[in-house]
């Protein structure tokens, strides 16, 4: 049975592939691929500031965004597919939030709730973060949080980085300014 999933994009490194935009790009392009998972929607990207943890030197600005799936992957198979792309754009798991080429997060896997040492489900901090939910509710407003209990565009009417993100124009998609 296929299920609906949402998922998080981040990059604020370069790669041989180009700049973090060409990144986020080439990563949807690289899942559209995948014989289990559909793209169903691709919100705008976003420029947002870097959340670093306290006494972290500063990074760079990251690119984000969010993506609608539809597969018929388990959602364990699901995060292993989500790691093999992170790991394809040259992600190195070095230290937490730390900068990365790419960063695929799993926010919603349907309704499920689980909580288990490799996947938490929704995405325990996707509710504290404007760079998540901005651009979902751009593709996923009536979509109830399973533990918040509202919609994510409830969610998004409020986040509490709000100042830190703004949108940015990319190929040629539309700037709407927040
Ligand atoms: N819903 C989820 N999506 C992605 N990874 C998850 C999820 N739940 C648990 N994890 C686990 O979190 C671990 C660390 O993930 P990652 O390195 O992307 O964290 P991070 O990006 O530094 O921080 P954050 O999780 O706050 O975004 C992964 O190895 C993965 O097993
Ligand atoms: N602006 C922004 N800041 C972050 C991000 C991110 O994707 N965007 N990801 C993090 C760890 O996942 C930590 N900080």
């Amino acid at each position: 049975m296929t299920e609906l999933c949402a998922i998080a994009l981040g990059s604020n490194l370069s790669s041989e592939i180009g700049d973090s935009q060409k990144i986020v790009q080439a990563a949807i392009a690289q899942l559209a691929n995948h014989p289990e998972i559909e793209v169903v929607k691709v919100s705008r990207w976003y420029r947002t500031k870097a959340i670093t943890l306290p006494n972290s030197a500063p990074q760079p600005d990251y690119i984000n965004g969010c993506a609608i799936l539809r597969t018929l992957l388990t959602p364990l198979q699901l995060l292993h597919a989500l790691f093999y792309v992170e790991q394809f754009f040259g992600r190195e798991r070095r230290e937490r939030w730390g900068a990365r080429t790419l960063d695929l997060d799993l926010l919603l896997y349907g309704d499920l709730q689980i909580d288990t040492p490799e996947l938490v489900l929704p995405h325990p901090r996707m509710s504290d973060r404007a760079f998540v939910l901005l651009p979902l509710a751009e593709i996923a407003a009536d979509w109830i949080h399973p533990v918040k209990g509202q919609t994510i565009s409830e969610l998004s009417q409020n986040p509490p980085d709000l100042d830190l993100s703004y949108p940015i124009a990319l190929d040629a998609k539309e700037i709407v300014l927040i």
